[in-house]
């Protein structure tokens, strides 16, 4: 969002948010919350403890397919890798450099199972920090024939449709909850379709809709003020989960209430990556909700749930770069509220 002339005259301690610039972050949000992407023009917290993403080098990319046929068998391939020779997983590899995650996972399933595929949407994301992250997708066949063992390679000796039940050696049982993942969304889509926004970033990042609520249904927004108020982007660090970067955030911003705080990132409202050059655009960029909860629950003689900040308020910052938001376009509260409660969003968890 590009400074106004009249911002630049503000001073960021006493800069409160303007009408106008409240219906452009409201706007920014909505589009987030619609699967929309927005192009990373900064980020405001860890760059310095962050590296560009290089594929290969300092990240790890896997896409992961989960494919059902009529009568919910899931397509399986028979690896041809020493270490888990004859062993059964769901098409998986590694993104190569200059690919978008949809040309991976088209080029995974083709290679592995014979089959051409498209993505329907992606289902879960996995993380071990910066370094490596799974893009698990579920898709449907478009064409091509299953692989037989006539055309066995190095890149897999065979595929074929699982019922699920029988017995079938894996190369790895974390694939089960995949496929359950698949099963369900499959039955009764929870979450909206989302699928890979191609917007370049340099490194991975998380872009915060960090939100606040109270019994009331009141919801508030973290930003940045300046240069002018935004949502805040921060840099995922190789030490720890992605999803820390939102700790890192609070502990900038509320230092003193962060520690009796949740920081909890309830998934992905969509995903930005480009891929086409090497070392300038391998990053990624989650669009997350995250909840801050304060981690104890107060109930009253009665056993009820009590307000559990004694205002009912957002614990206050105490870094004057940030402000918090309350949220007042009705239909945008509601979305938020229900995302919040439902957590009907893409999922992102963190495997450290
Ligand atoms: C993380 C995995 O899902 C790896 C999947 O990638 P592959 O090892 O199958 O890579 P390609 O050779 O590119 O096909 C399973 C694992 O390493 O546990
Ligand atoms: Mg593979």
């Amino acid at each position: 969002m590009k400074p106004q002339v009249s911002d630049l005259r503000r001073k960021p301690s006493d800069m409160e948010v303007t009408e106008e610039e409240r219906r452009q972050v409201e706007e920014q949000v909505e589009r987030l919350l619609s699967g929309q992407g927005s192009e990373v023009t900064g980020c405001d917290v860890g760059l310095e403890q962050s590296k560009p993403a290089t594929l290969r080098k300092n990240v790890t990319y896997i896409v992961c397919a989960v494919i059902f046929n009529d009568q919910e068998e899931v397509l399986m391939v028979q690896e041809a890798k020493q270490d888990c020779y004859k062993q059964w997983y769901l098409p998986a590899g590694r993104v190569e450099v200059g690919e978008s995650l949809e040309e991976a996972l088209r080029r995974e399933v083709k290679e592995e199972a014979g089959f051409d595929c498209e993505p329907i949407t992606l289902l879960l994301i996995q993380e071990q920090g910066p370094q490596w992250i799974r893009f698990i997708f579920l898709a449907k066949v478009t064409g091509g024939s299953i692989k037989t063992v006539a055309a066995a390679d190095q890149e897999s000796l065979q595929a074929s449709w699982w019922d699920r039940h029988s017995v079938l050696p894996l190369r790895g049982r974390d694939i089960l909850r995949l496929i359950d993942c698949g099963l369900r969304y499959r039955r009764d889509p929870w979450h909206p379709v989302t699928l890979p926004v191609d917007l370049s970033c340099r490194h991975v990042v998380q872009t915060l809709v960090l939100v606040f609520t109270n019994a009331e249904d009141q919801i508030w927004i973290l930003l940045i003020k300046a240069p002018t108020p935004h949502l805040p982007t921060a840099a995922a660090v190789k030490t720890h989960a992605v999803t820390w970067a939102a700790n890192m955030v609070v502990q900038e911003a509320m230092p003193s209430a962060y520690y009796d705080h949740d920081v909890n990132t309830l998934g992905v409202f969509s995903l930005q990556h480009n891929g086409r050059q090497h070392g300038k655009t391998d990053g990624v960029c989650f669009n997350t909700l995250v909840a801050l909860l304060p981690d104890r629950v107060t109930r009253n003689e009665d056993g009820e749930k009590v307000e559990w900040t004694k205002t009912g308020r957002p614990p206050p910052v105490e870094n004057p770069r940030y402000v918090w938001l309350e949220v007042q376009k009705q239909t945008l509260r509601e979305k938020l509220l229900e995302k919040t409660k439902n957590t009907s969003i893409l999922p992102l968890h963190s495997l450290y």
